[in-house]
């Protein structure tokens, strides 16, 4: 009985022999990544989506202008709304909800897409039980379309600097909402441009003339029934960007704009009719919207790696390209070294990107309900984890994704794969909810502090319990029992703890030269960085150790196992001069690394149409031709050429306008 159940009739032959491989059934492994529950829903889900045909793409979204994809995909988010019930268990389960989403509108954005990845997020964590109930219950019944507006056009990353100021007027008992200059725009805020009614609006908190730095306030920005900007309101889309062009990123300026005092989203910091300010217990929990936001970043981004993946492993399999032995055939091009070697350390690192996810998921909901009772001592851990996992996961995400890309050859670059389009989501990660950089100089912050904590001999936080213990001076690797791995865990701690010490001490010895704290920081900074890369990727590999030693059936944990063995030995290789510079490596382990990374391609070589199956993504979500599950790339590209709007005509009115008269006049011009 084959393993597989994706086979099905009229399937490539080709890809039927690669399923019949596999050793492991996928729906067991799809349970490991999603798990169980889920992995049902999503299938189930799926299904509906299918049969439902108001869901379904009304053509080809790379045939659409920018118009045409937002007016699309506000007919679908209304559909799936209006039949939600009908699809999903749980309309509150966020997951499910994302997967509804996922399946039927893609992740180019649509109305209410900050709606409820920030602005319901914000409401829950900000608002107090009486804005709870006037604004959160609105806008979980879609009443209302709210969005998140924090960045301004001159400001993004140092919300201290921003500009939005919410002067209280204790005579009327409001707030004035000013954007003084064009630098205080907001801009980039998504949904805002032309959807959105209502705005969480980040605004520095001014009373008596004094700042209170800037505190989240709601604003309606625009008439509930015209939809036309409110007086005082000046409202706007920025423009086409590199994707998410169903999304309306927009901006928003206020001219002294009134708003009631009770506007001040009042959980935790809180303002009295006389101007009486209370603070929150904590200064930074008015950032728990982008908190939650990269939390869930990890596992959607680990989705997007593993779309990638998914579509250059099938496509590797259909494509035939050139020969290994003279005159045996055409093989499939997975079959070289090489494209094993580009693709499957990439769908290693969705897989544990995914398994991360849900690991910081978890500490996500226990820091919120913390939070609810008041307790704030975990955010500093999880404002640390989702600072370096968001940074690590997206870069090394979209360097995958490029890698998938390019194993596609010619074709990759076509829309038509799909890989473009959740590239350029994807890569808008690397940017939003925080630039990559100055979020890793984030948790660098953290590492610095958790040095100091070690120097007297105790643990910051349960991240950086290894700080407490000693560096072995030499790897062992190579060194014991072939299928050991314990050796290549710890030499990513012992990467990661080299660094963050180094780093540390070389700030203490710049200090001590009288250098001030802010420039030896900033002689420093690459080094920081580093270190917090490092230390997110030592968390990476121990979180895919945990998620391997947990799954009981044999079959799964093997097959889960080479991807985790491919991981260490490929990432390690990736920063094998940290392991040299202080010969903790030495040449012969590194070469039994390469050796044991080569095996591992072999080994995964027959499993791997499995371990992308796996993921379980519909054809409708993955948006590919060539990722297609059944394999028929050929035909179907053919038929989406067809589809392209230059193809409505085979004379197109620019040829007769331009470039005919100029062919014209240059034979009169060679006839003269
Ligand atoms: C259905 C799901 C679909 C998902 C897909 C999503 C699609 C939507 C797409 C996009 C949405 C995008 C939205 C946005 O981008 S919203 C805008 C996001 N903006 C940012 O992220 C700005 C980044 N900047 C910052 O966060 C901050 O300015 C900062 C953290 C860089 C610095 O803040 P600052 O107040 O200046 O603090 P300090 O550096 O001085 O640090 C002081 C102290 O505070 C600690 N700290 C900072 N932030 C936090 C936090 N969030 N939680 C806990 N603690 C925090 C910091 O560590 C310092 O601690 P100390 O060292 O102990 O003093
Ligand atoms: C697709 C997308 C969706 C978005 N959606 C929203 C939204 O819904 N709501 C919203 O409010 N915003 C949104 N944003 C804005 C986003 O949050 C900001 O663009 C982001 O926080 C980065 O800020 P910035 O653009 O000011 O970059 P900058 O801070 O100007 O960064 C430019 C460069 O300067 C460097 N840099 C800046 N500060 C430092 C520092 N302290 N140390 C070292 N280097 C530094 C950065 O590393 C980067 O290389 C969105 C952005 C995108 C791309």
């Amino acid at each position: 009985m084959p393993l597989n159940k994706e086979i099905q009739p009229g399937d490539n032959d080709e890809l039927t022999r690669e399923r019949l491989q596999a050793t492991f059934d996928t729906q067991q492994m799809a349970a490991a990544l999603w798990g169980s529950d889920l992995a049902r829903k999503r299938r189930e889900l799926a299904k509906k989506v299918d049969k439902l045909t108001v869901l379904h793409d009304s053509k080809d979204m790379s045939f659409m202008t920018r118009e045409e994809k937002l007016s699309e995909n506000a007919r679908k988010v209304v559909q799936m709304f209006a039949h939600v019930a009908d699809i999903v268990e749980d309309p509150s389960d966020d997951a499910e909800m994302f997967h509804l989403s996922s399946n039927a509108i893609g992740h180019e954005g649509h109305p209410f897409g900050v709606h409820f990845v920030m602005f319901i997020p914000a409401l829950k964590a900000q608002a107090d039980d009486e804005q709870r109930e006037k604004w959160l219950m609105p806008a979980l019944g879609l009443q209302l379309i709210g969005t998140y507006a924090q960045t301004e056009l001159g400001h993004g990353t140092n919300l201290r600097a921003l500009e939005t100021m919410a002067t209280f007027d204790k005579a009327t008992d409001e707030f004035v909402i000013h954007t003084p200059t064009v630098t205080a725009l907001k801009w980039w805020p998504g949904s805002l441009g032309k959807s959105s009614n209502h705005a969480v609006v980040s605004a520095n908190l001014i009373i008596d003339g004094k700042s209170y730095g800037h505190h989240n306030f709601m604003v309606q920005i625009r008439d509930e029934n015209t939809h036309k900007p409110l007086k005082g309101i000046t409202v706007g889309d920025i423009g086409p960007k590199m994707a998410y062009n169903a999304s309306d990123n927009g901006f928003l300026g206020f001219d002294h704009h009134r708003i009631p005092r009770r506007n001040m989203l009042m959980r935790h910091a809180k303002v009295d009719k006389n101007g009486v300010y209370t603070k929150p217990p904590h200064a930074k929990i008015g950032y728990s919207a982008m908190v939650h936001v990269r939390s869930v970043m990890i596992g959607h981004q680990g989705m997007f790696l593993g779309s990638a993946s998914t579509i250059a492993i099938r496509y590797s399999l259909v494509r035939r390209q050139g020969e290994i032995k003279e005159g045996s055939g055409e093989v499939k091009i997975l079959d070289y070294q090489t494209q094993q070697h580009r693709l499957f350390p990439q769908l290693a690192r969705a897989y544990v990107f995914m398994f991360a996810g849900k690991e910081v998921r978890e500490l996500y909901q226990k820091v919120l309900s913390d939070m609810e009772k008041g307790e704030t001592t975990l955010l500093a851990d999880l404002h640390a984890l989702t600072s370096g996992l968001k940074s690590v996961v997206t870069h090394l995400c979209v360097a995958g994704m490029e890698q998938c890309r390019m194993a596609c050859g010619g074709h990759g670059y076509s829309r038509a794969s799909g890989i473009p389009e959740i590239w350029g989501v994807a890569v808008g990660g690397c940017t939003y909810e925080g630039e990559n950089m100055v979020m890793l100089l984030q948790l660098a912050r953290y590492l610095m502090k958790a040095v100091k904590e070690t120097k007297k001999g105790k643990s910051l936080g349960r991240l950086v319990d290894y700080l407490l213990l000693p560096q072995d001076r030499h790897s062992l690797i190579g060194r014991v029992p072939q299928g050991e791995y314990g050796p290549h865990l710890a030499a990513f701690e012992h990467i990661a703890r080299r660094q963050i010490f180094k780093v540390a001490d070389e700030l203490t010895k710049l200090q001590d030269k009288g250098m001030s704290k802010e420039i030896a920081w900033q002689k420093k900074a690459v080094e920081l960085q580093r270190a917090a890369r490092l230390h997110t990727r030592f968390y990476l590999a121990a979180c895919f150790h945990r998620k391997v030693q947990s799954v009981v059936d044999g079959r799964i944990r093997e097959a889960l196992a080479d991807l985790y063995h491919l991981h260490l030995n490929y990432e390690l290789l990736d920063m094998v001069n940290y392991a040299l510079e202080d010969a903790y490596l030495k040449a012969d382990q590194v070469d039994f690394i390469r050796e044991d990374m080569y095996r591992l391609l072999e080994t995964i070589r027959p499993n791997a149409i499995s371990l992308v199956d796996a993921f379980e993504f519909s054809d409708r979500e993955l948006r590919s031709v060539l990722g297609r599950r059944d394999g028929h790339v050929y035909e179907n590209l053919y038929k989406w050429a067809k589809e392209s709007e230059l193809n409505r005509a085979d004379v197109l009115p620019y040829f007769d306008k331009y470039l005919k008269p100029m062919m014209l006049a240059a034979r009169q011009r060679s006839n003269i």
